[in-house]
């Protein structure tokens, strides 16, 4: 096959690269430079946007000898993933963009350029395997999975996409770039957002969106407890940064549980008030299993699962939780496994909409927009 390799610079996609190269298939490095301002991006520690990852992927590609080129996708980076980043937040959602990349740069934009220049399919060094039946599998590396963030991809994206590290640990990724004399081999992983230089996202948002002082309301009593800079940049579950004047009558630490976008308030409650039984979603990417089906669900990135009956109907999924979750924020990805020794296989996604508080009536929002 010939295969574009998107190399980030860091050590996953150089090896990913190299193992496609040994495979036998026809192998073309391509850097994405997702910056408008370089300079501005984190660097170092960060394995995606700075000229310093740019000229170690292409130290890797000259080491593994293959072909290599920068592709300049700062402005569909910056259209497609961090202006709908603001906007979800700005809409009192807490967004994902990494999924929100996959989905559209490096599983959109990057395999429609490759395919249109005659190429087969995208390789990454994402740690997620494809089984036989084409369907996404956990990695063997519990701890560097990263089958959630692909979740969103559909077959046909997948069918295009090859991950050549999913049986592997990163620790023997780490080992084989340096037994290939990778000079990334030792370069730590990336951290946090690459678009957020210092890793604060609040001040990110407050430079995007301005400040908007507005009130803390106590879930149970109504009053003003606290104040804030902007609803926007609140998360349902957040506990730390809430600065709250008055403190709980039982000294018990509150939450966030919704966030109203139309009256700039967040409202908070203690921790047993976060808990919801059932989710529901939209934007479904589902790979064919009829429904309802009994499965796993993932609700954030990194987040416990939990088992729960899905239904899908039309664009709408449902989760029924057998034991309930807290912390469920709209915007995040509902993601559905079904369990298997090879590797969980993601049987669908799609974002969360609400969720229902245990033991309450009709569904009410995880964002208020009245
Ligand atoms: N700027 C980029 N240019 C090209 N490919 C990229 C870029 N950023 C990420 N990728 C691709 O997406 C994959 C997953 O990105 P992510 O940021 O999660 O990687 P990572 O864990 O830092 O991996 P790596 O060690 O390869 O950087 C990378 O392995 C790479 O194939």
């Amino acid at each position: 096959m010939r295969v574009l390799a998107a190399m980030s610079g860091g050590v996953d996609s150089a090896v990913a690269a190299a193992r496609a190269h040994d495979a036998g298939h026809d192998v073309t490095g391509v850097h994405l430079a997702l910056a408008r301002n370089p300079q501005t991006y984190r660097t170092g520690a960060r394995g995606c946007c700075t000229l310093e990852d740019s000229r170690d992927a292409r130290r890797a590609a000259d080491v593994i000898g293959i072909p290599f080129y920068v592709w300049d996708m700062a402005d569909q980076f910056h259209e497609s993933v961090v202006d709908n980043f603001v906007a979800e937040y700005a809409a009192g959602r807490t967004p994902n963009p990494c999924l929100r990349c996959n989905e559209k740069i490096k599983f959109a934009a990057v395999l429609d350029r490759a395919v249109a220049l005659g190429f087969d399919a995208v390789v990454t060094g994402h740690h997620a395997r494809l089984g036989a039946d084409g369907l996404l599998r956990r990695s063997v590396d519990d701890g560097k999975d990263q089958s959630y963030v692909l979740a969103v991809l559909t077959r046909a994206q997948l069918d295009r996409a090859v991950f050549p590290l999913g049986d592997s640990t990163k620790a023997q990724v780490r080992a084989e770039a340096a037994e290939r004399g990778l000079a990334v081999a030792d370069k730590p992983d990336s951290h946090d957002i690459c678009f957020i230089a210092d890793g604060d996202t609040r001040g990110f948002l407050e430079r995007r969106l301005g400040t908007a002082p507005g009130d803390i309301v106590d879930s149970r009593t109504g009053e003003t407890i606290g104040t804030h800079n902007g609803a926007f940049s609140y998360t349902v579950g957040q506990r730390k940064g809430l600065d709250l004047r008055v403190p709980a009558a039982d000294g018990r630490p509150r939450y966030v549980l919704s966030i109203t976008p139309k009256t700039n308030t967040v409202t908070v409650g203690p921790r047993e008030a976060l808990a919801v039984d059932v989710v529901t979603a939209t934007r479904v990417i589902w790979h064919g299993e009829p429904t309802p089906v009994e499965c796993d669900v993932q609700l954030r990135a990194h987040g416990e699962v939990v088992r729960a009956e899905v239904t899908v109907e039309g664009d709408t999924l449902t989760a029924r939780l057998h034991e309930p979750a807290r912390g469920v924020a709209a915007g995040q990805a509902i993601v559905a496994y079904r369990r298997d020794p090879g590797g969980d296989a993601v049987l669908g996604s799609a974002t969360i909409t609400a969720g229902v508080p245990v033991s309450s009536g009709p569904a009410e929002p995880a964002v208020a927009h009245a």
